[in-house]
């Protein structure tokens, strides 16, 4: 099995709709590391898993902007997780550092 992890930095804002009062209803920014992990058993026709400057793309997509205007879900860290590990060919996990002291992450695997 072949493994590829790559984590990038993303600056964004977003405004979270909860059942409660919190501050996260407010807009408001972070700077996060998003780490991708993807794995395969064979090689593609060029030697990858995928090419890291295709995870790249995907994930910059996120970088300065506001959350709420390109998703349709609430945008907590675990649902945009799940979107970015969605988006990458043979991603099977996406952990997601909001802070320093929050980590959402999404596995397609019990074992993570
Ligand atoms: N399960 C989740 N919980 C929370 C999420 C989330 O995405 N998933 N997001 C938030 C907010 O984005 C919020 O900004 C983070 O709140 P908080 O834990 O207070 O963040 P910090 O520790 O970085 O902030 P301090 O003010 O320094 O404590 C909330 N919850």
């Amino acid at each position: 099995m072949f493994y590829l992890e790559k984590s990038i930095e993303i600056s964004y804002a977003h405004r979270l709709s909860l059942q409660y009062e919190s501050k996260c209803t407010n807009m408001h920014g972070h700077n996060a590391i998003v780490t991708v992990y993807c794995k395969a058993e064979k090689l593609d026709e060029n030697g990858m898993v995928v090419d890291f400057m295709h995870v790249k793309q995907v994930v910059k997509r996120l970088d300065h902007v506001c959350f709420n205007d390109i998703f349709s879900f609430n945008p907590t860290a675990e649902n945009v997780a799940r979107w970015i590990c969605e988006q990458i060919p043979n991603c099977y996990k996406v952990a997601f550092k909001e802070s320093e002291g929050n980590i959402a992450i999404y596995s397609l695997e019990e074992n993570i």
